[in-house]
């Protein structure tokens, strides 16, 4: 019988230091072959991929306001993030064919429907694009009076953008489709293509959404047996950061609730995570995983995850 499992793809999945494209495609091979690894460990795996894309599309951003003229104007966020979806699916799609020979492997552009009146558009909290130091922004600020920065989980400064809940997946009948078809699917990438419902029928708004809700909705949409976060650490911590920080490794959906109203985990980056990892538990009472991608074939056996169950 086959398992369909749901993995999210962190930044560092795709970009390390140099954000070139010969770059992130290498890393996107490396994964490949990680994700390969795991389907070699279980046969019986079905893949659906989701993947972030918040450095990129603060990059793309950037670029566009950088080089903007009159007749060849910067493009919207929700533009650019269609464009970072395009770009990374594609990227992935090639690097799963050349490891998942007999697979159809199928990148859906996806569109996620949000709640124009979300709170999120009022106080933005994803972070984007590149690290800055604090020297740094005083300069950003006087040429983009209207970003804001905020400092993200210890590592330095990034713009931040409004992050609205992810309602539905306009695609979602399709993507259900495909993955009972047996392809291997990505879809969701980036949280999804924000837009809001009108009488017409979709306009983009300008947002970033967090992926790993979206890998929670889209688990939905496929019937997932199991969802994976995989990040840059094996583990959340309490105490992250400090000399008293200690793992988390199988935990209840209370122990994890606890954690996250105790603030534990920092907004925009693990906080997200947990929450999605919760829903997913709380509505299929199957269990949901949290591990680094390094670690993808072997958090079964060494234990190395944070793993959330029922009550
Ligand atoms: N309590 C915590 N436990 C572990 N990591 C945490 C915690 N709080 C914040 N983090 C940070 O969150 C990061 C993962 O979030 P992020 O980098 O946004 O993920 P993504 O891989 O999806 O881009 C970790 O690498 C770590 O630096
Ligand atoms: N859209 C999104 O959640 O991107 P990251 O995972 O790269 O932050």
């Amino acid at each position: 019988m086959t398992k369909r499992v749901i993995f999210a793809l962190g930044g560092n999945a795709i970009l390390t230091k140099d954000a070139s494209a010969k770059a992130q495609q290498a890393a996107l091979k490396d994964t490949a072959q990680k994700l390969a690894g795991y389907v070699k460990a279980n046969p019986d795996a079905q893949l659906v991929v989701t993947h972030g894309n918040g450095p990129q599309v603060g990059n793309l951003l950037l670029q566009g306001a950088l080089g903007a003229t009159e007749n060849n104007p910067a493009m919207p966020l929700d533009t650019v993030g269609a464009m970072t979806q395009g770009e990374i699916g594609f990227w992935m799609a090639n690097a799963l064919d050349e490891q998942l020979e007999d697979s159809q492997v199928v990148t859906v552009v996806t569109r996620t429907v949000v709640d124009g009146k979300d709170q999120a558009f009022q106080n933005p909290t994803k972070p984007i694009g590149m690290f800055y130091q604090e020297a740094e922004l005083d300069e950003l600020k006087a040429a983009h009076p209207d970003w804001v920065f905020k400092e993200d989980a210890g590592r330095g400064f990034r713009r931040v953008v409004p992050s609205p809940k992810p309602i539905n997946i306009v695609e979602s009948r399709s993507i259900e489709n495909l993955a009972n078809s047996g392809a291997v699917l990505i879809a969701g990438g980036g949280g999804g293509i924000p837009v809001v419902k009108t009488e017409h029928g979709y306009d983009g708004v300008e947002a970033v959404i967090d992926k790993d809700f979206t890998a929670a909705k889209l688990a939905e949409v496929v019937d997932a047996d199991e969802l994976v976060i995989l990040t840059a650490v094996d583990m959340a911590y309490i105490k992250f950061g400090t000399p008293d920080e200690k793992p988390l490794r199988e935990i209840s959906i209370s122990e994890a609730r606890k954690y996250v109203d105790d603030g534990e985990f920092a907004e925009g980056s693990m906080k997200p995570k947990i929450l999605a990892l919760i829903s997913f538990v709380e509505r299929t009472g199957k269990r949901a995983v949290m591990t680094s991608l390094e670690n993808i074939a072997e958090y079964g056996e060494n234990g190395r995850a944070t793993v959330i169950v029922p009550d």
